[in-house]
């Protein structure tokens, strides 16, 4: 993925005013930055969910995007969620869905319906719908939020298993800890990315 000088206005507030990086093939890139920093902003521009007002993104092959605020029908189960994104990637099953779903611990609602989920199971079905078509890139919209402990470990287990098979995950979180599992770490700050030296794996 290049990205390459992308500006981002709302209204008179400057948002994103020249944003660039390159991610490769096999590595975990963390974007940080506070609160209303445009990590979000930057997400939705990469997923193209947003058009920037001006630059480029550049993105080789498959794509799948977490986003912050999970978009799912509240009367529909796990499970059809799971059917309806097969339709929509044209999977030829749910094998792949039903292991993420297992290793996420969360087998056990997949008929339960969306509306009744706590928060932290609706973000796992979240991260399933964008990881399900194996996707070469991966956009994480604060992907861990809501999760237990374990799960966070689990999580942090998958995006390896991602990264030790070639695909890029690029993860936006307003949390700077656990920067040693990244392999890049950019500060988004004042609308431009900061890169740091690559995190200390100590
Ligand atoms: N659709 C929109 N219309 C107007 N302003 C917006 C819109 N989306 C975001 N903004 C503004 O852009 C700025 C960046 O918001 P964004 O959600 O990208 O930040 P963030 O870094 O993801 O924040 P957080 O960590 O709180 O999720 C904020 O000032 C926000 O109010």
């Amino acid at each position: 993925m290049r990205v390459t000088a992308v500006r981002k206005a709302f209204g008179s507030r400057q948002v994103l005013r020249g944003v660039g990086f390159e991610a490769r093939a096999g590595q975990l890139v963390g974007i940080v930055g506070e609160n209303g920093a445009g990590k979000t902003t930057l997400l939705r521009v990469l997923s193209g969910d947003l058009r920037p007002d001006d630059g480029r993104v550049e993105l080789a092959g498959t794509w799948g995007y977490c986003p912050q605020h999970p978009v799912l029908d509240e009367e529909l189960t796990v499970r059809q969620h799971l059917r309806l994104f097969q339709v929509a990637y044209r999977l030829p099953d749910l094998g792949r869905a039903l292991r993420l779903i297992d290793a996420l611990s969360a087998t056990g609602y997949l008929d339960t319906p969306a509306k009744v989920l706590s928060g932290g199971t609706l973000q796992k079905l979240n991260l399933v719908l964008a990881l399900m078509h194996d996707p070469e890139v991966v956009l994480l919209d604060e992907p861990y939020q809501g999760f237990d402990w374990e799960t966070y470990l689990r999580f942090w287990d998958l995006a390896q298993e991602l990264k030790g098979r070639g695909r890029t995950v690029i993860i936006v979180s307003h949390l700077a800890h656990d920067t040693g599992r990244l392999d890049v770490l950019h500060h988004l700050r004042d609308g431009l990315l900061d890169p740091s030296p690559p995190a200390d794996p100590a």
